[in-house]
């Protein structure tokens, strides 16, 4: 039998031809090519096209592509009827997970059998454009607003932001949640990726895998960590805080989020561009102490036990910048994978074998009696 390795670490589970992550190089592709050259030069729907289809768009392609995903934004009436009367402080990570759980009983499409990619790389794209508006739907109605009117005219991020305000956002606005989105797309094996694969596997259906990985995504030590960092500085408070807080962090032995990653040993290659639009929108805002805090905690971090900024470091601070609720940083995060874990779920449909590992049996191996209820 192979050997144990606790959380997998270092096991290859599958194989995948859509996103590389260089561990010791810090180096992140997508299909061949450089996240920094896909950030400079493409917008988020042609990263969903990449890792949808497996080439980037020409301009008639992305035109088809973007006006099939903008026709899928609606969402079914008892789905919005859900989002209406949810609870009003419910998670809004359940919420989506809930929403996109209800979306399958919506679609008859969605039953389990025999895998038809034609058909589920239409609920794939189906997904990827109802998770931002559910997500927005629920912010607006826990308000007691109503939604803006959907919009085909606007892409992706511009969308999501114009449904959050009711109004359609600044073109630097819209331009980081698009830069964060592509940077958040897709990253090899991470543990939500890896739910929605086991999921798929079983033969059960697209929007199952996608509740799973949402589920996974939420938790603190993955996708969850992005609010953890605002709460974090919002503990902190002031720059002249920060060692003494660390000092206590360190000598409890206590995680910091945002910093430290199961793959990369150098910096998370996501960061640096994140990092760029916290400073410039925290100092356009005159509220540059949040990057100054958290450059400190990172040069302190890295100096005192040799950790890196992970994506959710600096996105925290970025999406605090642009106005968006703590609650709704993880949601982001959602959106943004939902590309990547239905790109995934489809390259396993592709060549699937169900995932069963095995489990390193710690228990009693003596076998003994059951005693009467009375006696036990
Ligand atoms: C999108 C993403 O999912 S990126 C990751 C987001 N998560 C976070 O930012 C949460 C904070 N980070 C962490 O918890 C971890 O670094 C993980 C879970 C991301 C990866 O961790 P693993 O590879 O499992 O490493 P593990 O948790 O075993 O930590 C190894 C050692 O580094 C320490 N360490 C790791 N991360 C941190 C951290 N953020 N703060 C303080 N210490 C840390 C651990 O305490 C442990 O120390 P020890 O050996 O003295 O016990
Ligand atoms: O790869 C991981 O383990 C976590 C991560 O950075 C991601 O999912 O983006």
């Amino acid at each position: 039998m192979t050997e144990y390795s606790k959380g997998l670490e270092g096991v290859i589970a599958n194989e995948s031809a859509l996103s590389n992550v260089e561990g010791k190089e810090g180096r992140l592709s997508y299909l061949g090519y450089h996240i920094d050259d896909l950030v400079e030069n493409c917008c988020y729907e042609e990263i969903i096209y990449l890792l949808h289809r497996g080439k980037l768009p020409n301009q008639a392609e992305l035109d088809e592509a973007q006006a099939r995903l903008r026709a899928e934004r609606s969402l079914p009436e008892g789905v919005t009827e859900f989002l209406r009367t949810a609870p009003k402080d419910a998670n809004p990570m359940d919420v989506t997970r809930t929403a996109v759980s209800m979306l399958g009983l919506y679609d008859k499409r969605a039953a389990v059998g025999e895998p038809d990619l034609e058909k589920d790389s239409a609920i794939a794209l189906s997904i990827v454009a109802k998770i931002p508006v559910i997500v927005a739907s629920f912010h607006r109605f826990r308000q007691g607003l109503e939604l803006p009117p959907i919009r085909e005219d606007l892409n992706e991020a511009a969308h999501f932001l114009y449904l959050m305000s009711g109004e359609v956002p600044t073109d630097r606005a819209i331009r980081t949640l698009d830069v964060a989105l592509t940077l958040h797309a897709d990253h090899g094996m991470n543990a939500s990726t890896f739910s929605a694969r086991v999921t798929i596997a079983t033969l059960s259906d697209m929007y199952s895998a996608i509740t799973s990985a949402i589920g996974t995504l939420k938790g603190p030590l993955h996708g969850g960590a992005n609010e953890g960092v605002i709460h974090m500085l919002q503990e902190i408070g002031d720059l002249d805080k920060v060692d003494e807080y660390l000092e206590g962090k360190i000598a409890r032995k206590e995680k910091i989020m945002g910093l430290g990653h199961r793959v990369y040993k150098v910096l998370d290659p996501r960061a640096p561009h994140l990092r760029k639009f916290a400073v410039q929108l925290t100092e356009e805002l005159g509220e540059a102490k949040w990057i100054k805090m958290s450059e400190r905690i990172a040069e302190t971090m890295h100096q005192r036990k040799g950790l890196n900024a992970n994506v959710d470091f600096y996105s925290a601070t970025v999406y605090y910048s642009l106005g968006i609720p703590t609650d709704l940083f993880t949601p982001i995060f959602a959106i943004a994978r939902a590309s990547g874990w239905t790109a995934q779920v489809l390259e396993q449909l592709r060549d699937s074998r169900l995932y069963r590992p095995m489990t390193l049996y710690t228990g009693p191996t003596e076998l003994m009696p059951v005693p009467p209820i009375d006696q036990r």
